[in-house]
């Protein structure tokens, strides 16, 4: 049924000619017609394929497909809306089978291997029109299946241009790339992949991957001796690739390009990567390609450049409308103000005690922790593996037993990141700490709980982050922990969010410079986390320090920033003076005029204090400070602050080694990776101009220089 010899010739237009062509000669270009040299070898097939209204797998008129037309954002006859009432919707899998829409082989594996049985409201409204050929932007909810949304209606095109690849074969194949699916981040690419692998676990289709991180030339070398149809990879790998005189690796048929996450994929940071890409492809004129762009998210800004990147029918089928609410419903959200950057991990402790001790068996406590810095990520991860419970012996469980700690961030390396992604989804109860590489697309089964510390970059990036939890049809909660001094700019940024604010934390407001009488269950918390951040490396919190002074570049009023900064380093790290920041970088960041930092300056031997924090210092300086008057009002066993360690003297003896700007140079916050999903302390190396603070400057820097893979203001 589904060969295309057997379809009778009102079907398909096509010419076949076996004569010894090296190339297809294209016709004149039509929208409707396309010629493909299929095949390999001296013997070259050419078939012309009506791409659009003439999918061979479609019967004219067939049913069904005007009551998917119907839904998408197009204007409707009445003529569609009857036929659609007549015959009713497409929202069975099975349905596409029924109607010779898509192959058996491939429905098959969908509801018997994967066990899917209804389609989303994204892939009824947007298969049949992307099988016709036409391009489509999609809009969807997360975790409403968009990656089968595209991968069916892309692999059923390759099938139709080889019949051959329904079954299962054991003959070599060629590199015949028919189609290319490109996402922002190397983890997402992998789950694609494995997502197409297994729809296409019994056809004769070879899915490859092409990622940074990993080595180039095994994917070569896998790709010439297995074949590929459909390649699935990262902006730069794939530019890589394509643009390699020497890989051989060339996508002459390539029919359909489509970018998962494309609003991301289409602004500044990535477009001249993609830009690139499509000048390795076959010229539009001469093939035609299909183009699809999946996202759950689609700003006004990026809409010029998918008009540019589209053919100019192409569709637009959203399931969210302009206006309406882009998170679910499903999904409670909740806001906690927090005094300080002191307070930030105590309160994120407090709520992973709360969701562990009230976890359902069914759904055990699973959280991701997004901060916007990767220095901040990492030292997160640190202190929360440090906990200790109180008076314990090191035989004693781990304050957070049973959830494991598990970090991700663009520092480690790819194997590392591999792990840890895998690691997160096979275990049940576990707290992933990570940066924004897992922000978008990745689907962790059972995630229920989302936690974001700090304000997000964008709404967007709040919307996919939260987009972690509550899909499919789970549960799942997402909670957004903001300073005091970011509450202002969060009104702004988050204004159509449904956020409701919280104050259940009890650490959320403790102001640890002041003496108070606190519960002990919070006065744990407090010592837990402090007495955990003692044992970090003290270039480590240097590198945070500094990193969140380039984060926050954006503030009106960087002193609160700075103030709390310091508030952190005395009564969270213990230490007695705040890490110093060469002195060009503050300038740099426009912190320059900013009381209570310490400058350094460079020497052969490191950084040295220049006492820059002293002479400058605010109100607020370490010596005025109240000596940590909250342990007094904490049960006497937990009573170690006063044992803190963290002289300043042992502080620099540490940053002699290296001081912090060379730990961040260290860090590899500024360099450049050529594949697409690094994250970093973004906001470093900011020059302030005459409106330094705002916010928009900040994302135009953004945008230019440094990248974070999650925000969008990076490039790959
Ligand atoms: N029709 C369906 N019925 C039930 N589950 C489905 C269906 N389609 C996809 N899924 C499952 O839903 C989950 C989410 O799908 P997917 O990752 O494609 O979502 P998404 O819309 O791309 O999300 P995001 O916006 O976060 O990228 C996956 O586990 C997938 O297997």
């Amino acid at each position: 049924m589904f060969n295309a010899a057997r379809r009778g010739s009102a079907s398909v237009a096509r010419i076949v000619r076996t004569s010894s062509v090296p190339r297809c000669i294209p016709p004149p270009f039509s929208p409707s017609r396309a010629c493909y040299p299929c095949g390999s070898g001296s013997s070259v097939a050419v078939r012309t394929l009506s791409l659009t209204a003439t999918n061979p797998y479609q019967k004219p008129a067939q049913a069904g497909e005007a009551e998917l037309r119907d839904e998408v954002d197009i204007q409707q006859s009445n003529s569609q809306a009857r036929e659609a009432t007549q015959h009713g919707p497409v929202t069975r899998f099975q349905d596409l089978s029924d109607r010779s829409l898509v192959c058996k082989t491939l429905i098959r594996t969908i509801t018997t291997g994967m066990g899917l049985d209804t389609m989303t409201p994204v892939q009824s409204k947007t298969i049949n029109e992307t099988l016709k050929g036409i391009d489509v932007l999609a809009q969807a909810r997360t975790g409403t299946g968009k990656t089968l949304a595209f991968l069916i209606p892309v692999l059923q095109n390759i099938i139709n241009y080889d019949p051959n690849l329904e079954q299962r074969t054991f003959r070599r194949s060629p590199i015949d790339i028919r189609a290319i699916v490109i996402s922002p981040t190397r983890e997402l690419a992998e789950q694609i992949a494995v997502e197409a692998r297994k729809v296409t676990s019994n056809t004769g289709i070879v899915v490859q991957t092409a990622v940074g991180g990993t080595a180039k030339g095994m994917h070569m070398r896998q790709m010439r001796e297995q074949g590929c149809h459909l390649l699935v990879g990262t902006p730069g790998r794939l530019n890589d690739i394509l643009s390699d005189p020497r890989s051989q690796v060339r996508a002459p048929n390539l029919s359909a390009f489509v970018l998962d996450e494309a609003d991301r994929l289409l602004d500044a940071g990535f477009l001249p990567e993609i830009t690139n890409i499509q000048q390795q492809l076959p010229s539009r004129r001469d093939i035609d390609r299909q183009t699809l762009l999946f996202s759950a998210t689609v700003p006004d800004e990026v809409m010029q450049i998918v008009r540019e990147t589209m053919k100019p029918d192409f569709k637009f089928v959203r399931t969210v409308q302009k206006g309406e609410q882009q998170t679910h419903e499903k999904i409670p959200q909740k806001q906690v103000s927090v005094r300080g950057f002191a307070n930030f991990l105590p309160a994120l402790l407090e709520l992973c005690k709360r969701g562990l001790a009230s976890q359902d068996s069914a759904m055990p406590f699973k959280a991701i922790v997004y901060f916007g810095a990767t220095a901040e990520v990492i030292l997160a991860a640190q202190t929360f593996r440090n906990l200790k419970a109180p008076g314990s012996s090191v035989f004693h469980k781990h304050p957070l037993h049973p959830a494991r700690i598990i970090e991700i961030h663009a520092r480690l390396d790819q194997a590392s990141r591999t792990k840890a992604a895998d690691n997160f989804r096979r275990a049940e109860s576990a707290i992933l700490i990570s940066s924004d590489v897992t922000a978008r697309g990745m689907d962790f089964p059972n995630v229920t709980h989302v936690i974001q510390m700090g304000i997000p970059i964008s709404s967007d990036t709040y919307i996919h982050r939260i987009g972690r939890t509550g899909r499919g049809d789970k549960p799942g909660e997402g909670w957004l922990i903001l300073a005091d001094f970011e509450a202002q700019e969060a009104r702004y940024r988050l204004k159509k969010l449904p956020l409701v604010g919280d104050e259940s934390l009890e650490t959320a407001q403790v102001d640890m410079s002041q003496d108070a009488q606190l519960p002990e269950h919070v006065a744990t918390n407090l010592t837990q986390i402090v007495d955990a951040s003692r044992a970090i490396d003290p270039e480590r919190k240097s590198i945070a320090y500094t990193a969140n002074l380039g984060l926050y570049g954006w503030l009106p009023h960087k002193q609160d920033l700075v103030d709390s900064l310091n508030d952190r380093a005395k009564y969270c790290w213990a230490m007695e003076e705040p890490p110093s920041v060469p002195p060009g970088l503050l300038h740099k960041l426009g912190f320059s005029r900013v009381q209570g930092l310490a400058a350094s300056r460079r020497t052969s031997f490191g950084d040295v204090p220049d006492n820059g924090y002293q002479r400058g210092r605010s109100s607020r300086s370490f010596d005025n400070g109240p000596d940590n008057g909250y342990q007094r009002g904490r049960s006497s066993k937990d009573s170690n602050f006063e044992r803190r360690g963290n002289s300043y003297g042992r502080e620099r003896g540490n940053s002699d080694r290296g001081g912090p700007e060379r730990a961040f140079q260290r860090s590899g916050a500024r360099s450049y990776d050529r594949d697409s999903d690094h994250d970093n302390d973004r906001g470093l190396g900011f020059k302030p101009r005459r409106r330094e603070d705002s916010w928009e400057s900040t994302k135009r820097w953004m945008e230019s220089t440094d990248r974070d893979s999650s925000s969008g203001w990076r490039r790959g």
